[in-house]
């Protein structure tokens, strides 16, 4: 191992269901040079399938199952308690992480790098070095059907959460994406989706893998993870922060941006990937809104941001992945806040001339009234319920 750190590196695998993970703990295994590699997999259900394969493939393996629950929620404290015990027990080099399909990796990085009331403390014990995600080059487009839900059994921490919801948060806080199973589609194709996913996290190293075969120094003992530029790293927070600088505070501006350079021509000369940013000081009509909110037809990827309705002293937070749109209160406006709305749209090929006119249509008059509070509060709490990290949400309000 290369680190000047003591303390074992921790690598987490996310993805969803079949996307890759086992197949690449059971590569990184095969492959790590004699370095001693511990493996703790995680399953929702009873019977911990992948466990039973890498242990079938490589039967020496430090190997711990989680299962029964999700590592991201539930099973928190048995995850770190697990991992301290390993490193205690076993002359490990290095410990691996394969999430089930349904976890979140922003709560398992918290989980990782946090010290722990109920238990030993994690800082103590190793370091969080990497987060990968793995993403089905064949499925990606599906799992962004707003029509697909979890499977059955994954009942926390919210059965109700889409699946596309879970990839792309999978896709905005990780280090390195390896886009598996390119044997499946054609190199054009590939290359949409490398633009979307760079669109959707610049920061993130993105591989284009068969079989998951990459060279473990990219996953392993990389020295690369570091909690605060993961949580800013998602396409939507640089591009709002990237607005704000611009606007230097004024406000009452749509602008259109090919945000990010990539290294030959730009995602949106190629694929016509682009991200803009919609923000307005006047408020919405609630019911006109939520009606525009969920006309889906426009190539939207990702949308994300607050928006101010009038008649509530509600902030409304939307979240949208795909076809999948969330939208809800995440708290009152402080007095100190620039009541306005602020919502970056990430997809390909849209028109954002055509957005921009279609929630232009929503507001209304500053001082407009609606007609009863209550009803309006009412109303905004009747919209489909909101699910928004709680760093995401001191970000869009900052
Ligand atoms: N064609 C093709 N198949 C692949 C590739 N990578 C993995 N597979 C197959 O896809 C299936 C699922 O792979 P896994 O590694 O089990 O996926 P996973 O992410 O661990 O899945 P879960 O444990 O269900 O979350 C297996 O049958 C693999 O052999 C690839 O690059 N190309």
């Amino acid at each position: 191992m290369t680190s000047t750190d003591d303390k074992p590196p921790v690598t987490v695998l996310s993805g969803v269901l079949g996307a890759g993970k086992t197949t690449l703990v059971n590569h990184l295994l095969k492959n790590n040079r004699g370095n001693e590699l511990a493996v703790i997999v995680n399953d929702m259900g009873e019977v911990n399938v992948d466990a039973d394969l890498i242990e079938r493939e490589n039967p020496d393996t430090g190997l711990v199952e989680l299962s029964n629950g999700c590592i991201c929620c539930r099973l928190q404290g048995d995850l770190v308690a697990q991992m301290v015990d390993l490193t205690e027990n076993r002359d490990v080099d290095a410990l691996v992480i394969e999430a089930s399909g349904i976890s979140e990796p922003t709560p398992i990085a918290r989980t990782l790098t946090q010290p722990r009331e109920d238990g030993p403390d994690p800082t103590a014990a190793f370091r969080l070095d990497m987060m990968v995600t793995v993403c089905d080059a064949h499925g990606f487009w599906k799992e962004f059907d707003a029509g697909t839900s979890l499977p059955a059994g994954a009942d926390e921490p919210d059965p109700d959460r889409p699946l596309a919801d879970v990839l792309v948060q999978s896709v905005e806080f990780c280090d390195v994406l390896l886009l598996n199973k390119c044997d499946m589609v054609p190199d054009d194709e590939l290359d949409r989706i490398v633009d979307v996913v760079s669109e959707l996290n610049p920061r993130a190293t993105i591989r284009r893998t068969e079989y998951s075969e990459v060279d473990p120094s990219l996953v392993i003992d990389t020295g690369r993870f570091d909690f605060e530029e993961a949580r800013r790293s998602a396409g939507w927070k640089q591009e709002l922060r990237e607005h704000k600088q611009r606007e230097g505070g004024d406000s009452a501006a749509a602008t259109h941006s090919h945000s990010h350079t990539h290294d030959e021509q730009s995602a949106a000369d190629t694929h016509g990937v682009e991200s803009f940013v919609y923000t307005r000081e006047r408020p919405f009509d609630p019911a006109q809104f939520a009606a525009t909110l969920y006309e889906r037809d426009d190539g939207i990827i990702r949308a994300k941001g607050l928006c101010n309705l009038a008649g509530t002293e509600n902030v409304i937070g939307m979240s949208r992945a795909g076809r999948s749109i969330q939208a809800g209160p995440i708290g009152e406006w402080d007095a100190e806040d620039t009541r306005q709305t602020e919502l970056v749209f990430i997809g390909t090929e849209f028109d954002a001339d055509e957005i921009t006119d279609r929630l232009d249509e929503c507001l209304v008059d500053r001082e407009s009234t609606v007609d009863s509070q209550t009803t309006v509060d009412q109303d905004v709490d009747s919209l489909f319920p909101l699910r928004i990290d709680p760093d995401d949400k001191a970000e869009l309000r900052e």
